[in-house]
This record gives structure tokens, sequence and C-alpha cells, in this order.
């Protein structure tokens, strides 16, 4: 049914007088069929005679006028029909057949488009995000019909500059970027990969209200090692081995140097590339661009915000934080962001160096446990490998299984990346746990590859855990009148509001205090009572209000910096002066709301 309830009402006159992504009335310089087949500009049946008559369009519309809300309706009518007769239907068919419906949409009339994603972005999410876009990357080539965003690839090398005023908006505020190397838990899966970016922009609009003509999906494409894409004919990207050490760095570099040249003011998100690059390149240009990772650093400040959560359900104190035992599986570039910020975090609370303010965490990856016995350790792992007196009398590469029993740890947190890692055994160890309510966090992506399911999970590790996993899961139903709570844990709370509260500080560069405000506000966001009861994050539902909370910290944080210069007409001073609760309000003023803007000027 369609709704325009009080907030939405709201957000819609605010979003016409202050949008500083709109601005105001627009006139068109299209005409005729032009505009129909321009999905910004298109309203489909809605036209009002008065732009039919002078843009042309008389005659290429049936006659009668559908109301915006009419349109919704039918959009939902056939979204609910198609839900009806694909009942019993795989999961993975009834998936894709909702994100086709959904990607026609986008493809022909994105106001509507982004009018339904919002007021569903529940029932949504799972399909323009995880875990359904991991599917589509999977089946990219074969379901390609329109291009959306843009391509760059290693036969570009020195064109990038002209190149990227090939795309036709005049301002862009959100790049993300990706090469497709790791996408999700799914591997490299080269250009197809294109799939991420556009559902974390997707997000980036229905959560923080980004105007979607101002967002840029970006595919580096520098090959890619997936034997099976380079043999399959249809594969839509470089048929190459991905380009390695300088000749890789170059591709990056002209990139970043052109977007940049054309939109000093932009933000690069860069998304699931994998690890090695993925540090190399946040070390490359975090001080020189406006960009952040959101795998190491979106990731970690969601960890670390569920993280504090479970201190808070054990009803203890923040500061306990300091003496929960954490096992993190998976050293890659999300789990070392997550362990990276959480000892910062108990180091900030101890007052202990880094080096001791890592005791308690424990790192494994494919081999084990990670110590300092560990042969060629990867750099980035080593500040947290283990010394063998501080193991309990575990070995090098001991197993995740000996693990759990020897320590007893008060959280488990997967991102390996491997489907059903926490198996029985560990979970039920987790009984053991020396934590009055242990904590299961299987963070990886997309569903598959999850460490475990909220199913297994209640089961084997008992009623008493609080459970999140990165995609979603329905709760659990314990067959005592009790409800295990699922949580999603997922960057998705996050990269949202460091983009927003970044672009509206005019910041140059995205800081770890910045980060660290964002984590912080995600972290205080649930009360008390809910987070008793294993409530750690919020519904979905409310992303727009969180992101508008974690926006307005981050540009606190930017402003307390001294790094911020203002948007549009609201310079630093006035920032500068703004209260907390003036900062969430011009946070919100600032998101973009879908409704059809006129395309003439009344007479
Ligand atoms: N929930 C969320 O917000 C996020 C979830 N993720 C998920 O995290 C996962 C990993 O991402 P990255 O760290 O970027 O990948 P990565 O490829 O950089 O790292 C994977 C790590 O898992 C380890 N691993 C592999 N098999 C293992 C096993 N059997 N036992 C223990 N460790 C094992 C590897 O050695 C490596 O250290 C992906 O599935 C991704 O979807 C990533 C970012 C955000
Ligand atoms: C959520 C996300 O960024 C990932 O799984 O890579
Ligand atoms: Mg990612």
């Amino acid at each position: 049914m369609w709704r325009l309830g009080r907030v939405a009402a709201s957000s819609l006159r605010r979003s016409r007088r202050f949008s500083t992504a709109i601005p105001g009335p627009c006139i068109i310089h299209k005409r005729g069929a032009d505009i129909l087949h321009d999905p910004w500009f298109n309203k489909d049946t809605g036209f009002p005679y008065t732009e039919r008559d002078r843009l042309g369009l008389r005659g290429l519309l049936p006659p009668r006028v559908i109301s915006f809300e009419q349109q919704y309706d039918r959009f939902m009518e056939s979204y609910r029909s198609l839900e009806k007769n694909t009942k019993g239907a795989a999961d993975s068919v009834v998936s894709l057949a909702k994100w086709r419906i959904l990607n026609r949409l986008h493809d022909r009339n994105e106001t509507l488009y982004y009018r339904v994603l919002i007021d569903n972005i529940k029932d949504f999410a799972p399909i323009i995000y995880t875990p359904t876009v991991g599917l589509v990357c999977q089946n990219y080539s074969g379901l390609f019909r329109r291009p959306r965003g843009m391509y760059f690839s290693a036969k570009d090398k020195g064109e990038m500059m002209s190149m990227i005023y090939n795309w036709p908006a005049q301002q862009v505020d959100m790049i993300v970027l990706t090469d497709g190397s790791r996408i999700l838990g799914l591997g490299d899966l080269g250009v197809q990969g294109i799939g991420i970016p556009i559902g974390k922009l997707d997000m980036y609009v229905a959560a923080a209200g980004f105007n979607p003509q101002r967002v840029l999906p970006v595919m580096l494409d520098v090959g890619t090692n997936n034997q099976k894409l380079l043999e399959d004919p249809l594969y839509l990207g470089l048929r190459q081995p991905r380009l390695e050490g300088e000749e890789y760095l170059s591709i990056v570099d002209e990139f970043m140097e052109a977007a940049f040249t054309r939109w000093p003011k932009a933000i690069v998100q860069f998304e699931d590339f994998q690890m090695k690059w993925a540090f190399e390149t946040l070390q490359r240009y975090r001080k020189k661009f406006c960009m952040f990772n959101d795998d190491v650093q979106g990731t970690a400040g969601v960890a670390l915000a569920g993280l504090l959560g479970t201190v808070r359900a054990q009803g203890r104190p923040l500061s306990d934080f300091a003496k929960q035992k954490i096992v993190v599986v998976g050293a890659g570039s999300a789990g070392l962001g997550v362990l990276k910020m959480a000892v910062q975090a108990v180091a900030r609370m101890s007052g202990k160096s880094e080096v001791a303010a890592t005791k308690n965490f424990f790192l494994i990856d494919k081999d084990g446990l990670i110590t300092k016995e560990r042969k060629n350790i990867d750099p980035a792992a080593a500040p947290f490998a283990k010394d063998l007196n501080d193991t309990e009398g575990l070995r090098e590469g001991a197993s995740l299984t000996e693990i759990v029993k020897k320590i007893k740890p008060h959280v488990l947190l997967g991102l390996s990346g491997v489907g059903g890692i926490f198996h029985e055994e560990v979970l039920k160890a987790m009984r053991e746990s020396d934590s009055t309510k242990p904590a299961i966090f299987a963070m990886s992506n997309p569903t598959m590859n999850a460490e475990c399911t909220a199913a297994d999970a209640f089961k084997h590790a008992g009623e008493n855990i609080v459970f999140a996993s990165g995609s979603p899961f329905a709760n659990v139903d314990l067959e005592n009148g009790k409800v295990g709570h699922v949580n999603q844990a997922n960057n998705m709370y996050l990269f949202p509001g460091i983009g927003l509260g970044t672009l509206l500080s005019g910041a140059h560069f995205i800081t770890d205090g910045m980060l660290q405000a964002a984590a912080e506000r995600l972290a205080s966001y649930m009360k008390d009572e809910e987070v008793q009861n294993g409530i750690l994050f919020p519904s979905i539902d409310s992303i727009r209000n969180i992101t508008a909370e974690v926006g307005a910290a981050v540009l606190r944080a930017a402003v307390a910096e001294d790094l911020a210069e203002g948007h549009g007409d609201v310079g630093a001073r006035e920032l500068k002066h703004m209260s907390e609760k003036d900062t969430v309000e011009y946070v919100t003023r600032n998101m973009w709301f879908p409704v059809y803007s006129p395309l003439v000027h009344e007479k």
C-alpha cells in the first residue's frame, strides 16, 4: 500500500526547501522520447498535461495521468504477485526475479525506484544488497542489459583523464570503486564485481539521501585470475590475468587523479579489494584524497560497536571491554581492520599500550592460530601474533575448536568468508565461555559464506548468546515462547553516515577520529534495555535516522579536528556553532528524498 507517513511527508517538505542535492524545480533541456528514456527525469504515466504539452510528450504516452501514489501501488502489486507466483521455486530463482523487477524500475524511473526502496528497505535491502547482490555479480554477464556506472580497464591507460568527462553528471559527490578482486566471500569476480558499487550506492541513496544523480559506481578492470571467467565466452571483462605491482598501482593512481581533477570534492569508497591492495591503497591515498576503505574501516567500526554492545549486554561497564577475550577468525582486510580498531579502543579505555592491549585477542587464519612462530607472517597480521607464553599452551596453528575450548572466549567473531566454519563442536564449546552472554558474530557474506546460521548458533551454543551476522537471517523461534534475536552486523550501518558526514563537513580527508566518532555513535544508539535483550543494532527500517546520527558525529569530529571547510552555503564557522542537535537536523535536512520535481516552470 502506498504510504506517505509523517516522516516521509516532513522529509519531502524539507528536501524541497533545503536539499543541497536538488536545486529547486529543474528545467530540462531534453524533449520528447529523450525524456522518457532518461530514468532520472522519467515519470512514466505520471507526466501532468502541462509537461506533456511543453516537453513534446503528447501522443507518446497513453492519455490518462497516473499519480505517483498509483504508480507506487501498481509496482508493489506486481512485486507482491511475483512473490506469490514464485512460491516454492528455488531461493536463488526467486531472489533473481525480485532483483530483475527492481532493476528494471531502476533503469526506467529512478524517482519511483528510490521511493519504493526507501519505504521498503527491510524487504528490498536483501535484494539490492547482500545476499542477492552476490548472486547478481556471479551471474552478471548473463544478466547484463544496460551498463550502470563507469568502467576503466587496463586498456584505458593514459586515457582516463579524458574518459572521466564522459560521465554525464556535472557533479559527483560519492564514488564507490572496486577492482572486483574479493567480492563478498565469493572471491575474484573480475568485472562482474560492478554489482557491489551499484548496491553500495543504492544504500547511500536509501540510507543517507545522497542524490542519485551525484553518485558513481566504478569498476577498475585490471583483469581477473578467475579461470572460469577467463574461459567464459560471455565474460564481459578483460580476458587477461590481473595486473600486479607497479602496473596495477599505476592504473589506480591514474583513476584517482582523473576523478579528483574533475570532482575535487568527491569522496571515494574503496570496496572489495583483495587484502594486499586494500591496505596498500589505503595507505597510499588516505592523506592525499578524501577516501576510505569500507571493508577495513567501515567494518571495523560496526564490529567495534557490536563488541561494545556485548559488554553492555552482559550488564557490565564499558571499561570491562579490556577484559573480554575475543577470537577473530579471518586475518584478512576485514578481520585485521576490526582488530586494529578494537585494540586501539582497549588501549584508550585501559591506558595500556597497544602492544599490551592485544593480550586478550586471538587471531586465526586458514592455517590456524597466528603466533610469533608463524613463518612468512603477513606484516599486517604480525602485531596481533601471539607470544607462545600467552596462549595457555596452545601451539602455533592451533585449530579453532582447540582455541575455543582452551580460551573460553567471550566473543567469537568470523570474517573468514568460509561458510559453516563455526560448526557444531565449536558452537557447543562456546557454552563453556567465561561470559554470561557469549557473543557469536558470523559476519561473512553472502549468507552461504556465513560462519554459521542463526538457527545453529542458538541450537548449539545455547539460548543465552548474542548473535549477529553480516547478511540477514530471520529471528530464531526457540520453541519455548522465546525468540533468539538476530542482529545484522554489516558495514551498511556506518558507510552511509561516514560518507554524508564527510561530504557535509567539507573535510578533505577521513581521519581515524572521524571513523571512531562514527563507531561510538552507533555503539551508543541502542538503549540498555534493548541491548540486554540481545539487540545490538537497530532495525534497518530506521537506517536514515541512524545515518543522520552517525553523519552528525562524523561531521562534528571533522569540526573538532579543524578539518571542516563547509559545504554549499554552510561554512566552517556555522558548522562550528551548531549544537549536537542542530548538526543532526542539518544532516537530516540535507538528505535527498524522491519526489517528482516539476520539469517546467509554472506560468
Ligand atoms: N559484515 C560485514 O560488514 C563485512 C563482512 N565482510 C566479509 O568478511 C569476509 C572476509 O573478507 P576479507 O577480510 O576482506 O577477506 P580476505 O580474503 O582478505 O581474508 C579472509 C581471511 O580468512 C582466512 N581464512 C580462510 N579460510 C579460513 C579458515 N578455514 N579458517 C580460518 N580462517 C580462514 C584467510 O586466511 C584470510 O586471513 C568476506 O566474506 C566478506 O564478505 C567483509 C567486510 C564487511
Ligand atoms: C559488507 C561488505 O562490505 C562485504 O561483505 O564485503
Ligand atoms: Mg565489502
